[in-house]
Parts: C-alpha cells; structure tokens; sequence
C-alpha cells in the first residue's frame, strides 16, 4: 500500500509539524508521506522545518485577496477577500492529491469555500486546538484558560484533535486530553505543558484518521 499523503497547513513555528515530521514513519505514526506544507505567513518558522525535512513548501498570504476587496467586510462568513483566499487555498491542496488535512497551528478561520471542494473529495481536514470539545473555542485559549484559572474558576484545561467543520472549533472530536493547570506558576509554565501533550497528541490524531481512511 502506498504510503499516506499528509499535506500540513501552518502559520507559525510549526513545533507540531515537527512533532509529526519526527514521528513519521516510526510506529507511532507509520507509513506516511509528507506532500506539502502550506502556511498563510511567509515568516513562519515552520517553513523552515519542512525545507530541512526536504518537505515542499508554499506560502499562501492573504493580503493580495485583500487588497482585490478594498471594501471588504471583517465577518469570516461574508468576507468576498477571505472566500477567494479559501478558494484558491483549496485549489493548491487539492492538486496535492492528499489523504487527509491537517492544521498545526493554522491560524486562519476556513470557510466553505474552502472546505466544501475537500469534502466533495473526501479529503479529512483535522485540527489541533488547546482546549476541549465544548470548552474554549478560537485563538488564544491558552492565554484565556490561565486568565480563569487566577480567577479561581477552573483547574484544568485540555486539548483535542478533531474534525475541522465550519463551525469553528467544534468539529468531532477524534482524541481530547485533560491537562491540568495546577503547579503552573507562570502562563509560560502551562503553555509548556500544553506543548508537550500537544506534540504526542496530533500525531495519535493524525494516526488515528490516517488508519480509518485505510479501512
Ligand atoms: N472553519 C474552521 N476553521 C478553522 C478551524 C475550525 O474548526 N473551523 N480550526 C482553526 C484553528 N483554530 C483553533 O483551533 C483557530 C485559528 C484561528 C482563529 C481566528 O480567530 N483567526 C483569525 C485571525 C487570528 C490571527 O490572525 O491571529 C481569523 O481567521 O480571522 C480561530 C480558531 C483553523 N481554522
Ligand atoms: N486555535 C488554534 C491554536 O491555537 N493552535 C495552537 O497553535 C500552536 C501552534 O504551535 P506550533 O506552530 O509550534 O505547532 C499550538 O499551541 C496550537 O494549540
């Protein structure tokens, strides 16, 4: 059987891309091939991990579909700049012919116009978020986990693989882990620890679906 083909869309410095990198083709995460990988900032450091891998890399920015809809609107939904971006961003990882999607630290709300040519596909398209299923959604919940933890109001926090859907962050969940918050002195502590959990947990996720996809 041919090796899966992973194609990986970051934005910044791609330690989970790296934590696949290392494990592919190890029994953690067997049989796997690396097609492209995309991240929507050209600075992005995980760029630079997927050249040492040998991994193609594209850079897809937004700003030229931006400066197309002067008068765009803000709103994910309705943006004509952000559709356009998607539409073409699909375009690119279809010609890839991947197995499946996943999104490491992939810091831009998709909407249908990308995610529908995928799913006519059948195209998995997963993501790693730091919080889980149900509990904090968007970017930033690490910041906004340790925020509620000094105000007493929770203890624990997680993190989850799922299914990228459109409603953002609340796609199926194929893995989720609590982690908790207790003995984290400083934000940078939890964010640490968050990490950790992070890079075992997108490759058992992305092990996960690669395998289902073979049924
Ligand atoms: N339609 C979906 N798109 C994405 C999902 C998803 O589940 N459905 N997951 C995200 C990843 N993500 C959280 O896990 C996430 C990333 C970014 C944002 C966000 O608010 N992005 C802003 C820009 C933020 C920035 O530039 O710093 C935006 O796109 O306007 C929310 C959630 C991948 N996409
Ligand atoms: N909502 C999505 C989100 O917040 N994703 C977060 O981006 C980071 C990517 O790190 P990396 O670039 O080192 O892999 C990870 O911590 C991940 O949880």
């Amino acid at each position: 059987m041919a090796p899966a083909r992973v194609l990986v869309l970051i934005s910044g410095s791609g330690s989970n891309l790296q934590a696949l990198i290392d494990a592919s083709n190890t029994p953690a995460l067997p049989d796997v091939e690396f097609v492209k990988v995309i991240s929507d900032r050209k600075d992005a450091y995980g760029l630079k991990r997927a050249e040492a891998a040998k991994i193609p890399t594209t850079y897809h920015g937004i700003l030229p579909y931006k400066k197309k809809f002067p008068d765009d609107t803000e709103k994910p939904q309705f943006s004509e700049a952000r559709k356009a971006y998607d539409a073409d961003l699909a375009k690119l990882v279809l010609a890839e012919k991947p197995d499946i999607v996943v999104c490491a630290g992939f810091m831009r709300i998709v909407t249908p116009s990308f995610l529908e040519p995928l799913h006519e596909q059948k195209i998995p398209i997963i993501n790693l978020h730091p919080s889980l299923h149900g509990d904090l959604v968007g970017a930033h919940c690490i910041e906004r986990a340790w925020e509620e933890f000094k105000q007493g109001k929770r203890t624990k926090t997680g993190i989850m693989i799922h299914y990228v859907i459109a409603e953002v962050d609340m796609g199926e969940p194929i893995v989720q882990q609590e982690v908790s918050i207790e003995g984290c002195e400083t934000l940078e502590q939890l964010q640490t620890r968050i990490h950790e959990a992070e890079h075992k947990l997108i490759v058992e996720g992305t092990k996960r679906v690669v395998e289902r996809g073979r049924q």
